[in-house]
């Protein structure tokens, strides 16, 4: 309970909970005003069954007297008003106690979420090499959620109920102790029992919960992002199938746990309700109605409370325990000490641009989870304001060290560094701020041109300028505005779908050309181009040679053959440098590039008329 407690706490925003001492105090106060609205029908009964209490109670005729009264009908009526306002007051103080706690909780909710992303956007790019997108989205939107529905708002009510029915059994301990502890006992006993023999299926399913959950949202997202491969393959019933499993397993065990909380409060009512008859009985038997009626009122009124708090208690509890792996599950992602969090939400860093080179110096890179060596003892010059071409066959770790030298990846030994400047959590956004990369497959957001060229920008921010020249750059500005209907202001579409290939990478070039880097970074950037458009495109990023580092993965060989020096990557390793000329003629492996024997890259054309030439 314990360690739940601590987990709960863990999840509220840290600025808020001071706010939680507040929340107890009221519920304080309120289990206090609403006991003595249960007490408060004694007196009133005791005098209702026999005036003759006035006398024979010393505090009720204390009270007769010091208020000045001079009939009991009146004061009577006087016991039964201040009964009803207490009674009242406290109703009302717990509806604005749930008020309070419901308002407070789902605040968090918004705080949770929030303080989630914030962390998810601040790991390094190694920690979405391992995390599935659709499974982040999911507990982003949907688990934290589900942890502040279901887990820290039933447990600031079952603090709430808590107090009410502690407060509560003080009470009739107090008027009647061993008939008090005997109807608590009776009722903690039951529902004790029950949870006892449900505490381990309820965690087993509330993990199993959190499972389906995560099961149908990336089968979900995968359905969607690839509807077209699925679609032509026909697989849209295994999909179906692969969704319907988990989705019913889901809905199962929510409707399970609904199920089981609810059920003891049926059985519990029938018994109270017997157990009020023999009380009756009992209380009669004992010393006739006059003793009786003060108590069998107290009880009827605290039973309506009590009853309801004990069920509240109950199902809470089983609620906490089925929901608690959703709360696990955002706490092992909020765990900032678990990742390091290097990248800083400076909005402009200054960047860092290099004067003399790039240098890679004995760098290795494992990726996570796997034993071998993707780069191994890397040693690369690339001084400032050279063109320098990077050539391999598929898996010889191009990507990779482009990777690294962006910055998204750590060497697991060895340094980057900018001039002497190593590459470190310190300088990392300022490196990034240098540089304009377009990658092998460009991501689009479903907004405008203008807003993909610049973005993440809001528009108001947007240098239209800046975006015409990068597209003019690009080879696209002459497509918008011929072929598009609201030209840069034309909605694209979910990842660019109403484009074609060539127009997307295009877009992505554009969007690298928009800072105006001093770095470009070309990864296989031009591979779904037509020969036309690339060699204009080329020819662009050619024209900039001289004023800026340019680094070209390419697949087509041709592609790098202006390069002033051409890397060649084989197993992870530089196995042969120089320019085209020099390779051409001396270089084995690049010789069995260019004529393709070596495995060549996805998509490469035939080889053999580079090497003739
Ligand atoms: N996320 C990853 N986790 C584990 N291994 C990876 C990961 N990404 C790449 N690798 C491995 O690292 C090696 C280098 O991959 P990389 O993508 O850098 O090659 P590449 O030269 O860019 O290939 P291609 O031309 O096909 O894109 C490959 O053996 C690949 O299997």
């Amino acid at each position: 309970m314990l360690q739940t407690a601590k987990k709960l706490y863990a999840l509220l925003h840290p600025g808020d909970r001071s706010k939680v001492i507040l929340l107890i105090l009221l519920m304080i106060v309120t289990a206090f005003v609403q006991t003595a609205g249960v007490a408060s029908i004694m007196p009133f009964l005791a005098v209702l069954s026999d005036p003759g209490m006035i006398e024979a109670k010393p505090w009720l005729s204390h009270a007769y007297n010091s208020l000045g009264f001079s009939s009991s009908t009146a004061f009577l009526q006087f016991l039964g008003i201040a009964a009803f306002i207490v009674f009242v007051t406290g109703t009302a103080l717990q509806a604005f106690t749930q008020w309070a706690v419901t308002r407070y909780s789902s605040l968090q909710q918004y705080h949770l979420s929030y303080r989630l992303m914030d962390e998810y956007l601040r790991r390094p790019y190694e920690f979405y090499l391992l995390r599935n997108s659709g499974d982040l989205s999911k507990t982003v939107l949907q688990e934290t959620g589900q942890a502040v529905a279901t887990a820290l708002l039933p447990a600031m009510r079952l603090l709430s109920y808590t107090l009410l029915a502690v407060s509560v059994v003080t009470l009739l301990i107090v008027v009647e102790p061993w008939l008090a502890l005997g109807v608590a006992t009776g009722l903690g006993a039951a529902y004790g029992t029950i949870y006892l023999l449900s505490k381990q299926w309820l965690s087993r399913i509330g993990k199993d919960r959190v499972a389906a959950n995560r099961e149908r949202f990336t089968t979900a997202s995968e359905a969607f992002a690839g509807a077209k491969e699925i679609r032509l393959l026909g697989r849209e019933r295994n999909y179906l199938e692969r969704f319907g499993n988990p989705s019913r397993r889901f809905a199962m065990h929510q409707a399970n746990v609904t199920l089981l909380s609810n059920l003891p409060q049926y059985a519990i009512e029938g018994a109270a309700f017997g157990g009020v008859l023999l009380l009756v009985l009992y209380l009669m038997s004992d010393g006739g109605i006059a003793t009786a009626l003060p108590l069998i009122g107290l009880y009827g009124l605290a039973g309506k409370q009590l009853i309801p708090a004990f069920q509240k208690i109950f199902s809470t509890i089983a609620v906490l325990r089925f929901n608690m792996p959703a709360v696990d599950a955002v706490l092992e992602d909020l765990d900032t000490t678990a990742t390091p969090s290097p990248a800083q939400f400076e909005p402009d860093p200054t960047p860092l641009n290099p004067q003399c080179a790039i240098v890679l110096q004995d760098v290795t890179y494992r990726y996570p989870e796997t034993d071998k060596a993707a780069l191994e003892d890397l040693n690369i010059n690339i001084p400032v304001n050279t063109t320098i071409g990077l050539v391999g066959s598929s898996g010889a770790g191009k990507s990779t060290l482009v990777d690294l030298i962006l910055g998204l990846l750590k060497p697991e030994s060895g340094e980057v560094r900018i001039d002497d400047t190593v590459l470190g959590p310190a300088n990392i956004r300022n490196w990034q701020a240098t540089l304009g990369y377009v990658p092998q497959s460009i991501f689009l957001a479903d907004q405008s041109i203008a807003a993909n060229i610049a973005l993440g920008l809001p528009a108001d921010r947007i240098d239209r300028q800046a975006v015409e020249r990068a597209a003019r750059l690009a080879n696209l500005h002459d497509f918008v505005t011929q072929e598009l209907p609201e030209g840069y202001d034309t909605i694209i579409g979910e990842r660019g779908v109403r484009l074609s290939g060539g127009q997307r990478q295009r877009i992505g070039i554009a969007r690298a050309l928009y800072r105006d880097p001093s770095v470009l970074i070309f990864d296989e950037a031009t591979s779904a181009l037509d020969n036309t458009t690339e060699r204009a495109v080329m020819e662009a990023i050619h024209n900039l040679s001289g004023s800026k580092t340019i680094i070209l993965v390419a697949h087509r060989l041709t592609t790098v053959q202006s390069c002033d020096r051409i890397l060649v990557l084989h197993e992870g390793k530089i196995v042969e440098q120089g320019n085209w000329e020099s390779l051409i003629s001396q270089g084995r492996i690049f010789q069995r590039l260019a004529t393709g024997a070596l495995g060549a890259a996805h998509g490469q054309e035939p080889h053999a008329s580079a090497a003739e030439r």
